[in-house]
Order: structure tokens, then C-alpha cells, then sequence
């Protein structure tokens, strides 16, 4: 039995051993497998998520096995509506990495820098192959974790001439534009924020619409990764009807996603499809990416910190 190899890595090895040099292809790779629909190659259901209704949060399982690549994986996920002005954590993930042969858990790794950094490495993915290859300014809407990890890795692969930055308090927008390793602009509304932008990045909690068609500007690419329930928005209608609507999973944003399913688009396809070449990348639109996070994702990342963890 290989059950006493229980491995722990906690949440500063993973930071120490994840890079998005080497994340990424990984998760392009991870995407790709995802969007052919072959068991071999990935099972991955939609996440079951239960609700907290007393905490107004929702508990999120989120399993996947790669039978090829012999990847066994679990995340937990809780996720919270907070209050504005609330100090408690928006979202707190555990991952597991299990032996497909026996059973049992081999590593239990934190959740949490594998969550910003993989959704924040899949939105990269979504812009390289989306956004127009002439993009000079960058939103970002909230200043949050993602909001953080976003930054990072926009800035670590492309080169914008403007990045733009807007929190619904002013105070929090510097409080993190100071936090960063380059210039940004806070902006003092969101009109103000993506007037003219190429490509604008919604990672906030809110519940309501805060992106608005009308201040978009045809041919941009919007990566849209908070809103992740039936009945959350972050996106208006009419951006919606405006973009060409890809998603990371359909069965999930048929799920999960209220800006599709409450705006009633057709998705045109994932970012999988445009991986495999099997879809265009409709980069001369307006686009929208919409990403609900998958658990292939996280068992693409959980391996990548185990392989480099052995390697040490
Ligand atoms: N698509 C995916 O794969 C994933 C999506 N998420 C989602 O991304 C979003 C951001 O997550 P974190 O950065 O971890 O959260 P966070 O709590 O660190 O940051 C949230 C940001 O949203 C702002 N905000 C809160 N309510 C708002 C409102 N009503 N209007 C405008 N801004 C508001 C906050 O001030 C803060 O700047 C959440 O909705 C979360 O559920 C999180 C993980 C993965
Ligand atoms: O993929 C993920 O981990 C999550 N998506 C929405 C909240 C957490």
C-alpha cells in the first residue's frame, strides 16, 4: 500500500513552486483534452455546489479524472456573498490529488494560490487567443485576489501601454495600485475605467450587472470570472448580445453562469474548441470569455505542483 506517502504542501510551496511559464501550456493542454469530450482523456462533471444559506455561501466539489494522464483529483471550494466592508475571505479551496490505482490521497496541497493563479492563467489563455494582437490598454474591475493574480500575469505576458484599475471605494483602488510591481490608473467609475479599453477583466463579487455594453468599445475582448451562479451578473444584456460568447465549459455556464442563462445568448464555443482548432477566434469582435473555473484546471495545476515538488 502506498498509503503513508501522504504528502502536505501548504499554501507558500505552492506559491514558491507554480509559475505561469509553466502553467499555462499546461492548462492549454488541459482545455484542449477538456473541450474533445473523451472519456480517456477527461471526466469532469459540473461542480456540485451546496448552499450555506446561513453564511450565504455555497460549498463547491469540484472532482476530475484524466484516465491518459493518470490524474486523480478533487477540489473543495467554498465561496461567500460578503457584505461590503466585510474582513472575512471570499473564497477559501483545498485540493487533492489522489492514486488512481489505489485510492488513495497521496497529496493534499492549499487551494487557494492554485484558484487565483489557474483562473487568472486561463483568462491569459482567453486574451492570447481573443483580444487583437494591437491591445494597448487593460481594465480591471475589482481589487480583489484575482484582481491581483490578473495583474500579474497580464503584465508578465503582454505589454500594454495603460493598465486602468476601478473598486467601487477609491481607497481600496490605491491601497492596491500601491500593492503593485507597476503603473496603473484608479479610475473613479467604471464608465471612466473601460471607455476605449481593449480589454477589460471583471473579477468582483457582485451580484448586479456592473459592466455595461454601452461603454464597451467594439472589438474588445472581456474576460468575465466573477458571477458565478444562476442568479449573479457582472455583465449587462447588452454586452452580452453584442459579443461573441465563448465559455470554458458549456454545461457549466448552462449551469451555473446568470449572464448566460439569464440573457438567454447562444455560447459560440470554448476556449477548447479554439485550442483544438476546431472553433475561430473571433478577434476582430467584441468578445466574451466567460469563466466559471473547471476542476480539469485544478488537477492540470495540482499535478504540475507535485511534479515539481518530487523534482526538489
Ligand atoms: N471563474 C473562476 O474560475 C473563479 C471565479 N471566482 C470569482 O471571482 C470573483 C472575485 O474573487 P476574489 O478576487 O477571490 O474575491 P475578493 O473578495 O478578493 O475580491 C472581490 C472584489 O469585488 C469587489 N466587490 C464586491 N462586491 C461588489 C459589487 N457589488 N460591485 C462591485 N465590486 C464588488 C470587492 O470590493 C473586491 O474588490 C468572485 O466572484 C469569485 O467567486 C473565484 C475563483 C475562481
Ligand atoms: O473554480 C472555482 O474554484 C470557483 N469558481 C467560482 C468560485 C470558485
Amino acid at each position: 500500500c502506498n498509503c503513508i506517502h501522504l504528502l502536505i504542501i501548504w499554501e507558500h510551496e505552492v506559491r514558491r513552486l507554480l509559475h505561469y511559464g509553466e502553467l499555462i501550456p499546461r492548462l492549454e493542454t488541459a482545455l484542449g483534452k477538456f473541450s474533445k469530450r473523451n472519456s480517456a482523456e477527461v471526466i469532469q462533471p459540473v461542480r456540485t455546489t451546496v448552499p450555506l444559506q446561513k453564511h450565504s455561501g455555497f460549498l463547491g466539489v469540484m472532482p476530475c479524472y484524466m484516465e491518459n494522464d493518470g490524474i486523480l483529483c478533487t477540489k473543495l471550494v467554498s465561496f461567500y456573498k460578503r457584505p461590503a466592508g466585510s474582513t472575512l475571505p471570499s473564497t477559501q479551496a483545498t485540493v487533492m490529488l489522489l492514486d488512481p490505482e489505489y485510492g488513495n490521497v497521496k497529496a493534499v496541497m492549499d487551494g487557494e494560490v492554485i484558484t487565483f493563479m489557474r483562473t487568472a492563467a486561463v483568462s491569459a489563455i482567453s486574451a492570447k487567443l481573443l483580444m487583437r494582437p494591437d491591445a494597448e490598454v487593460l481594465t480591471i474591475l475589482g481589487t480583489g485576489k484575482q484582481a491581483k493574480s490578473h495583474y500579474n500575469v497580464f503584465t508578465e505576458i503582454f505589454q500594454f501601454k495603460e493598465v486602468r484599475v476601478w473598486s467601487r471605494s477609491v481607497d481600496r483602488a490605491d491601497t492596491f495600485a500601491g500593492s503593485l510591481n507597476g503603473p496603473v490608473t484608479v479610475c473613479k467609475s467604471v464608465e471612466e475605467a473601460v471607455k476605449g479599453a481593449d480589454i477589460i477583466v471583471t473579477v468582483t463579487r457582485s451580484t448586479e450587472p456592473v459592466l455595461f455594453g454601452q461603454w464597451v468599445k467594439p472589438g474588445a475582448h472581456v474576460t468575465a470570472v466573477g458571477a458565478c451562479r444562476p442568479d449573479w451578473r457582472e455583465l449587462d444584456d447588452t454586452l452580452m448580445k453584442q459579443a461573441v460568447v465563448y465559455v470554458d465549459s458549456r454545461e457549466s455556464a448552462m449551469t451555473e453562469s446568470g449572464d448566460i442563462i439569464l440573457s438567454g445568448v447562444e455560447i459560440f464555443a470554448e476556449i477548447g474548441d479554439v485550442i483544438n482548432g476546431t472553433k475561430p477566434a473571433c478577434r476582430e469582435k467584441t468578445t466574451v470569455f466567460k469563466s466559471l473555473g473547471l476542476g480539469v484546471e485544478d488537477a492540470a495545476s495540482a499535478q504540475l505542483v507535485y511534479d515539481k515538488w518530487k523534482q526538489c
